[in-house]
């Protein structure tokens, strides 16, 4: 889809409903992502934020209006795009090492009978290093913290060298250092020109590392750039009347 002179749109949504079946999840969203920025998923638990991220990977049909993902559709574009799950949501028994982990991103790209070459080998390593866990290549995967596994599970995104990058609440439950490392890898994909994707109940981290937002509660209640779009009276529609505060220039969601 055309959009401003020299910006190519990353993700578009153009009336766009999605259903597990006959139920309608989400409904009406409008919006575009370009290369390069990062928009945030904010809405209360069950607004369907993970169904919209499924619906991006092609999984969750669109029934009514379009989803474009770097300029076709979900599942064409798959190849391009990587998905950071919570990390809560895999077996940390799985007896796998966290090289193995980060490898499984390059596999897409290698196919899966070929054994990965020096520079797969490379790229993990260097992805590894980029969530500030290099020294844990030969540990297993289940004996790091929650915060670590799901650095991991970035530095697998990363490996893959997506365009799109979705992360489905990276910073529940995680410390500070592995919230500051999600963030600077964030910037840094930005910089190279992937656009990412990021569901979140915390809108300071939608300040700090997002150009736009997209407020959700089965309907959307706003999407555009960050600070014009995250108002007090947006935040309510979307939270249902549920009780709001302003700290400063941020709008914090004191109950859900
Ligand atoms: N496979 C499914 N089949 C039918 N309905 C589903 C399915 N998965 C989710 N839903 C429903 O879709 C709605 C949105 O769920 P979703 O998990 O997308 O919300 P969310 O915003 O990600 O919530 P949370 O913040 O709690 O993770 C919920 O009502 C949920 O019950």
């Amino acid at each position: 889809m055309a959009g401003p002179p020299g910006r190519t749109a990353a993700l578009v949504l153009d009336r766009a409903s999605v259903a597990y079946g006959d139920v309608p999840v989400l409904e009406e969203l409008h919006g575009t992502v370009y290369e390069g920025e990062a928009v945030a998923l904010i809405g209360p638990n069950g607004a369907g934020k993970s169904t919209l991220i499924k619906a991006l990977l092609g999984l969750v049909p669109v029934v009514r209006g379009r989803i474009e993902v770097l300029g076709t559709s979900p599942d064409r574009a798959r190849r391009d795009v990587a998905y950071v799950p919570q990390a809560d949501t895999l077996d940390p028994d799985f007896p796998i090492s966290v090289e193995q982990v980060v490898m499984m991103g390059r596999y897409r790209k290698i196919g899966w009978l070929r054994r990965p070459s020096a520079a797969d080998r490379e790229h993990a390593a260097a992805a590894l290093e980029q969530v500030g866990l290099a020294e844990r290549a030969r540990h297993r995967f289940g004996t790091l913290s929650g915060g670590q596994r799901q650095r991991v599970l970035l530095a697998r995104a990363i490996a893959a060298q997506p365009r799109l990058l979705l992360l489905d609440e990276p910073f529940n439950g995680v410390d500070a250092v592995s919230q500051h490392t999600i963030l600077e890898a964030m910037d840094a994909l930005k910089g190279r020109g992937t656009s990412v994707v990021v569901s979140t109940h915390d809108l300071a981290i939608a300040h700090l590392a997002c150009d736009e937002v997209c407020l959700l509660n089965r309907h959307q209640f706003g999407f555009g750039p960050t600070d014009a779009t995250l108002t007090p009276e947006r935040l309510r529609a979307t939270y249902g009347g549920h009780a709001l505060e302003l700290r400063g220039d941020r709008v914090i969601v004191t109950q859900t």
